[in-house]
């Protein structure tokens, strides 16, 4: 057993610890990281945003190949398999984790590898082997230990066909039919992937509607373009049983329907992990989903302790994780440039991508804010004409009286990018934030940026 002292000690090497560290140190303090992974980059390198944005990209190449009438030139429609789609993701992991190794060493950061857990509020235990433990004294603790799949009892995830969202990278075949239960973000990007890769699949729903917390334009926009790609979507629809035999698994919904299917996918929530973290030895709690409660400073109840991304629950975003770690390393050291993120946007890839930031219609409707649409489709674009990409609209919700942005929605092609140019006039301060940039700067041609002053146009011109 070793002891080691730190000004700040980091749990977890994802987005979150990762940039509570590089903040830290870059402010002068002494930085150890702890993950239990063997391989930095936490559970958003090695099996959560990383795999599935590079799958995704495999599998939409091949999508826009075999749509595309040029390409039959030179060679005939085809499919890739899952374990190739998966091979190149693992590439992408590889260079992920020697880039961030990169950074730490770079920095002179130590970083131990073992399960950590609290022994005092000032003290961390790690669990380097099976016989050996560090020990690390820090001034500072930031708890950024991530989330995983959240496992229901009744479902039997040992049988060689039920998967969750980590063990579906482990699939060494391409299903025929796959079944993928729940209809979050995670179920929706699963779906689009599978379907691309030309499995049948039903993706079932407890919701009454595809990631519903968007505008619903745009939700009913994603059910039809997934539903024409030939998805089966069923909504309302509750888990009853999984029954898993030889070469095949059956879902059981509360409904009375039963799915049969030789895939099962399950992703129906995440749950914080603070488990064995010791946490009652720091003072602290985890609610009923693992996750712990910060103030807006990301301090948790405990004054030395700091806890950011997954672990903190909502949004559970790596784009957010990474604000989180800086703003906690900087409210250690007091750093006056802190800054409480807020209006953050979400890019989920399914196919065809969706993109927002700011209010949709329906919450403005509810606080009766008096809002103009503004609107442009991808097909009357000359760049989604030239790419082929036309499926898409850019929608911009804007005030009616002082023209301000309220919310951008993006559906199609490259959406999560070309929100950033709304979001970017959207946070400008002093009456900066209105439809007129639009409308008063030149866009390059062809580019689907210039959808802005076509939506901009198409808003005004209603008014
Ligand atoms: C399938 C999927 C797709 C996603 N896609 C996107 C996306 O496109 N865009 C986006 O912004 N977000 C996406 N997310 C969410 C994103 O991955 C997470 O928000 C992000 O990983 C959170 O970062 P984190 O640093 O909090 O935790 P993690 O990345 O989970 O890292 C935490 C690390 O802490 C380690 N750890 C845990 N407990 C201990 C312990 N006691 N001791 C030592 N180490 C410990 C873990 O092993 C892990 O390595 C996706 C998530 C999933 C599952
Ligand atoms: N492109 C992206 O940004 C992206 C992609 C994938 C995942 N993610 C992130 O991963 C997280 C999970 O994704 P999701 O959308 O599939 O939603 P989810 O799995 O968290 O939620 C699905 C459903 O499960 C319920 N639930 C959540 N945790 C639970 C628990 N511990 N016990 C019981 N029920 C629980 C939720 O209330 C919801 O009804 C999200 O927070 C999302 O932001 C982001």
């Amino acid at each position: 057993m070793a002891e080691y002292s730190y000004d700040v000690v980091v749990i977890g090497t994802g987005p979150a610890g990762e940039s509570a560290a590089m903040n830290a140190g870059k402010k002068g303090k002494t930085v150890a990281l702890i993950d239990s992974r063997a391989e930095v980059g936490g559970g958003c390198t090695h099996k959560g945003t990383i795999p599935s944005k590079a799958l995704r990209h495999a599998v939409h190449a091949v999508m826009k190949f075999n749509r595309t009438p040029l390409f039959r030139a030179i060679a005939e429609p085809t499919l890739l398999s899952f374990p190739e789609v998966n091979a190149s993701a693992q590439q992408v992991i590889s260079k992920q984790v020697s880039m961030r190794r990169r950074f730490y060493s770079r920095n002179h950061f130590k970083i131990f590898n073992g399960h950590a857990r609290f022994v005092d509020p000032n003290t961390v235990e790690v669990q380097t082997s099976q016989s050996t433990k560090d020990i690390l004294h820090a001034e500072h603790v930031v708890i950024a230990t991530g989330s995983r799949p959240y496992r229901p009892d009744n479902v039997d995830f040992s049988h060689p066909m039920v998967f969750d969202s980590d063990t579906i990278l482990t699939l060494n075949r391409t299903p025929r039919r796959i079944i993928i239960y729940g209809a979050g973000v995670i179920g929706c990007e699963y779906a689009s992937i599978f379907n691309g890769l030309g499995c049948k699949v039903d993706l079932v729903n407890p919701g009454a509607r595809l990631l519903a917390y968007m505008d619903d334009e745009i939700s009913d926009a994603l059910s039809y373009h997934m539903r024409g790609h030939g998805v089966l979507i069923r909504h309302n629809e509750m888990f009853e049983s999984l029954h898993g035999y030889d070469d095949y698994v059956e879902l059981k919904l509360q409904s009375g329907k039963v799915i049969k299917a030789d895939a099962f996918l399950w992703a129906n929530g995440r749950a914080g992990n603070t488990d064995d973290l010791g946490l009652e030895n720091a003072g602290l709690e985890a609610n009923s989903r693992g996750q712990l409660e910060v103030d807006r400073f990301y301090r948790t109840k405990t004054d030395n302790i700091f806890a950011v991304g997954d672990v903190i629950g909502a949004p559970s975003l790596a784009s957010a994780a990474y604000d989180q770690g800086r703003a906690a390393s900087g409210a250690i050291v007091n750093d006056s440039s802190y800054i409480f993120f807020e209006n953050i946007p979400n890019g989920i890839y399914t196919i065809p991508e969706i993109s927002s930031v700011g209010k949709n219609e329906r919450e403005l409707t509810k606080a009766k804010i008096p809002y103009e649409v503004g609107k442009a489709y991808f097909k009357d674009t000359a760049r989604a004409q030239i790419t082929g990409e036309d499926v898409g609209v850019l929608k911009i919700l804007f005030h009616r009286e002082t023209l301000e942005l309220l919310g951008i929605h993006c559906f199609g092609d490259q959406a999560a990018e070309i929100l950033h140019i709304g979001q970017a006039i959207m946070e400008q301060k002093n009456g900066g934030n209105t439809l007129e940039y639009f409308v008063t700067h030149t866009f390059n041609y062809p580019t689907m940026a210039e959808a802005y002053r076509v939506a901009a146009l198409n808003g005004l011109n209603r008014l």
